[in-house]
This record gives structure tokens, C-alpha cells and sequence, in this order.
């Protein structure tokens, strides 16, 4: 299987079921959990700093989310972001809020100072927000942006070296010198508390598995999208969206995808 075939890579996933390492929050780690199961992959959450350490030495990718930061989940991210670098494991960060308060802004800025970031998956506010090109982020939302979102996530991936996912109605995945948006995705996604953070969660799923993070995350960006796109087309309201988009990715497959998929370069 072709590891630059974004078509195939949750094929390959459900193959090699790569351990995901998050530290994450407690408003949306069931439903992380979950998405990564039903990508293939197998989760671990892990904050313990001890633990947090040897778990991301040895996991597939390990992904940070700030959503209920604390200063001991701080640590403990940039400990194993620390130990996730030494043995080359891709870190994934979700800057959940960055931009809505002083702490969640330096918070993101010190995880990504201290630990190299592979993949920074974040909406459009918080994307913006970390390269400055300026954005408004109220609780954990986007509440609009200065200028055109591709520069904005250009300009997040030169500040910071990271690929960037800048997700929305629809999202753009750029690593600075490559663009690509991605129009699958169903508005009921922006009703349903954990999307962004899954989103992250299948960024950490399909790293492990391609040669490429730029490719590995516009593929887990379209797959999500498109299981959105046939879930809100059968739910009665967010509840029984959540539960289609989980089994929907559950029972995905290859021809789906090649068939649903619309992503074009930017
Ligand atoms: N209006 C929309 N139409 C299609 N997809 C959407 C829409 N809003 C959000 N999404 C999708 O939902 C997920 C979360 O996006 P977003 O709401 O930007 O993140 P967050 O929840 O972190 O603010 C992404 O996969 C994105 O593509
Ligand atoms: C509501 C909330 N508050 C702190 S984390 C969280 C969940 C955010 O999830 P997402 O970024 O996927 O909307
Ligand atoms: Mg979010």
C-alpha cells in the first residue's frame, strides 16, 4: 500500500493499529478514545508525567491538546513532547482556546518552544492567533480572523516548522510550501463538542503511517469530513450525528473515500 495513497492510508492504519499516545482534556477524551478506535488505531491517555514518558517513547504519535490545561498537564505534555523528539515519534498539538485567555496563549507558545511539533491542528482563530496574523477565539471557538485563512495557516507552518490543519467549513492543510483545502465536512460538526479534538486524534492516527504528515493529514482531514458528510445526512440532531459519524468511520472503506473526497491545491 502506497503511503503517499491517501486513499489507502486507513487501510493501512486498521493494518499496523498504531498506539496513540494523548494527553489531552476531560471534556472530550471518551470521544478521542473512540474516533481512534474507529480509525484503526489504538488509544492510550496517559498525564502522569512517569508514565506520560516511557508511554510516548513507544506510541505511533502522541497528541497534546490544551482544552483543561493545568500547570502539571503543561509539564507533563512538554516532558513526553520531550521524549516523543528523542525517539522520533510525530507530536501532534491541538491548541484548544489559545488566543481566548493569556494562559491557553502561553501555554501553546511554551509547548512550542520546548517540544518540536510535527502536525498543529487548531481552527481558524487559533491558527491565526499563532502566527500572528490576527484572530479572535471566544471560550474554545473561532470568532473570525484578519485576512485570508491560507496565509494566516502559511503562516503558522513558517513561524513554527509544523504542518498545519486549520480546520472550518473547510479546512486547509498546508506545510508552507505546499497548500491543499478540503471541502468535505457537514455543518452538524459545528454543533457537536469534540469534533476539532478528533479531528486531531485521526492527525495522530495517520501519522505513524505515511512517509508524509503534510499527506497524512489531509488524508485524516478529508476521511473525517466525509464521515461527517454521511452521517449529517441521516441524524435527527447532534446526539444521533455523533453516533453515525463514529460508526460511519467505523465502516469506512477505501471506495467510499475515493468517492466522496473533494480536496483540490491551493
Ligand atoms: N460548517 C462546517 N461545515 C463542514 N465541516 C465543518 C463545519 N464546521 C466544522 N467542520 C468540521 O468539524 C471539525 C471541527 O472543526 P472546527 O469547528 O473548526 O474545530 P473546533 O471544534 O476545534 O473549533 C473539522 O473536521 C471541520 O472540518
Ligand atoms: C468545550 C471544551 N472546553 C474545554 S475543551 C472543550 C472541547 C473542545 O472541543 P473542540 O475543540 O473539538 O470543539
Ligand atoms: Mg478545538
Amino acid at each position: 500500500m502506497d503511503s503517499q495513497d491517501i486513499f489507502g492510508l486507513l487501510d493501512k492504519v486498521r493494518a499496523e493499529k498504531p498506539l496513540i499516545h494523548h494527553i489531552t482534556n476531560y471534556v472530550t477524551v471518551n470521544d478521542c478514545a473512540n474516533i481512534t478506535i474507529c480509525a484503526g488505531a489504538s488509544p492510550v491517555m496517559a498525564h502522569y508525567p512517569d508514565d506520560a514518558e516511557e508511554m510516548a517513547a513507544i506510541a505511533g504519535a502522541l497528541v497534546l491538546n490544551i482544552g483543561t490545561l493545568s500547570p502539571e498537564l503543561v509539564d507533563a505534555m512538554i516532558i513526553a513532547g520531550k521524549r516523543a523528539n528523542e525517539t522520533g515519534v510525530p507530536v501532534i498539538l491541538d491548541p484548544v482556546g489559545a488566543g481566548a485567555t493569556k494562559i491557553r496563549t502561553e501555554s501553546t507558545f511554551k509547548i512550542l518552544k520546548e517540544v518540536r511539533i510535527s502536525v498543529i491542528k487548531g481552527n481558524a482563530g487559533e491558527i491565526s492567533v499563532i502566527a500572528g496574523t490576527g484572530g479572535v477565539v471566544r471560550g474554545v471557538d473561532s470568532g473570525g480572523i484578519s485576512g485570508e485563512p491560507l496565509k494566516a495557516a502559511e503562516a503558522c507552518s513558517d513561524l513554527t516548522g509544523a504542518t498545519v490543519l486549520m480546520t472550518g467549513p473547510t479546512d486547509i492543510v498546508t506545510d508552507g510550501r505546499r497548500s491543499y483545502s478540503v471541502s468535505n465536512g457537514h455543518p452538524m460538526m459545528g454543533s457537536l463538542s469534540g469534533t476539532g479534538c478528533m479531528a486531531a486524534s485521526l492527525c495522530g492516527s495517520f501519522a505513524p503511517v505515511a512517509d508524509d504528515l503534510l499527506i497524512s493529514s489531509l488524508a485524516a482531514a478529508v476521511t473525517f469530513g466525509i464521515a461527517g458528510e454521511i452521517a449529517g445526512s441521516s441524524c435527527r440532531g447532534p446526539y444521533s450525528f455523533r453516533t453515525e459519524l463514529f460508526d460511519t468511520l467505523f465502516r469506512m472503506k477505501r471506495e467510499t473515500i475515493e468517492r466522496y473526497a473533494d480536496f483540490r491545491t491551493i
